[in-house]
């Protein structure tokens, strides 16, 4: 029994078995499922209009909920065509990161998930403006400043799947367009290190792949995604694949991209992941040690002595911050992460004298 406004409505469940004959060539037929409402006459309109609505947007609201994301990656054309292949291969996506736990200026991460629940909800905008529903972003920073990290807290935040598109195995546009075409609504597609996977003239020049790839040209195996390619899937492919989509390009050094990938309207939104300041730092050791924001640890302003002059990533405090053993209070751990600033800071001066 449930109640709506004050009307009582009774649920029962029902199934409908439909009769077959004894000996049949035809598959079984399923059993029908249905639902009886039974309340009072007097309240049909009511329920009619008002109350199965309700429902069914509740109902849609927990398979949302319920809904399993997933991690996809690309697969390499040559297997695409072998029996019951696709071309993405996926695995749950269970990532614990949130926005709670990203270290970084409050204002800026304030501004970027305010950004992204703008976008979340913003389908009648884009129909209004004439534009297809998706966003650019470009995640530029030093390794080990929270890019990945802040991916995974962007699809928890809005509940989206994740296609995680290496360029490097993928040979040219046909394929990239094959491949993004395949992608589902409500879902986030990164191109991490992107300086490496693309340049202006076509040719891919990872530095780490870079020997492999120039074996590859040799035997003509060689990928030919041009940054004419990629920029035409960014621009046109979108409005024939209608739902909402993220775009994110990640990169160590923003410097070295063409301004043609990253200009406003491609790329909506650039967010710079930094160094740690004092104010992330409180974050993490409120994240590893339980220190929280307001309390005033007595080391905390020697650590925001040393993270004013070492540039030091997040990803490299968090590693000191974090408990080695069960005995290690976070007076151990403190200590640790200043010994390290300071051995890092003496070798940052050291550098710089040499030079
Ligand atoms: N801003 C941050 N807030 C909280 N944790 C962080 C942050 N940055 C880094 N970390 C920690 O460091 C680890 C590595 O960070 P992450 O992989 O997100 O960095 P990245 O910028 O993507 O690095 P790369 O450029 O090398 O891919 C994370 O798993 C996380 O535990």
């Amino acid at each position: 029994m449930e109640e709506f406004q004050g009307i009582k409505i009774w649920w029962s469940s029902n199934k409908n078995t439909p009769k077959r004959p004894s000996f049949s060539f035809y598959p079984k037929t399923e059993e029908r499922r249905y639902y009886t409402l039974t309340f009072h006459k007097r309240y049909r309109d009511a329920i009619t209009k008002s109350y199965i609505d309700k429902v069914l947007k509740d109902g849609k609201a927990i398979a949302v909920r319920n809904r399993e994301r997933k991690l996809y990656t690309n697969n390499p054309s040559d297997s695409w065509y072998e029996y019951q292949s696709t071309k993405w291969s996926h695995v749950q996506f269970e990532h614990p990161a949130n926005f709670e736990t990203l270290a970084m200026a409050e204002n800026e991460k304030e501004a970027v998930k305010n950004d992204l629940i703008k976008f979340s909800k913003g389908k009648e905008y884009y129909t209004k403006i004439g534009k297809p529903w998706k966003r650019g972003y470009l995640l530029y920073g030093p390794p080990g400043t929270g890019k990945s990290t802040m991916i995974a807290a962007m699809a928890n935040l809005l509940d989206y799947d994740i296609y995680d598109l290496e360029l490097t195995t993928v040979k040219d546009n046909s394929e990239l367009r094959k491949l993004l075409i395949e992608t589902t609504s409500k879902s986030i597609i990164i191109i991490e290190d992107i300086d490496c996977s693309i340049d202006l003239t076509g040719q891919r020049r990872k530095e780490k792949k870079k020997k492999k790839e120039e074996e590859e040209k040799k035997s003509k195996k060689g990928s030919k995604v041009t940054l004419s390619g990629l920029l035409n899937f960014i621009d046109g492919i979108w409005s024939a694949c209608g739902g909402e989509r993220i775009i994110i390009f990640t990169t160590n050094f923003v410097d070295k991209l063409d301004p043609a990938l990253i200009r406003r309207g491609r790329m909506d939104r650039h967010i710079e992941m930094s160094y740690c300041c004092f104010e992330a730092f409180k974050l993490l050791a409120r994240n590893y040690l339980d220190l929280d924001d307001h309390e005033t640890h007595p080391l905390f302003e020697v650590v925001r002595g040393l993270l004013e002059k070492t540039k030091v990533s997040p990803a490299d405090v968090a590693e000191s911050l974090m408990q080695k053993a069960v005995e290690e209070d976070a007076d151990i751990c403190l200590n640790r992460l200043i010994r390290d600033l300071e051995s890092k800071s003496a070798k940052e001066g050291e550098q710089s004298k040499e030079a």
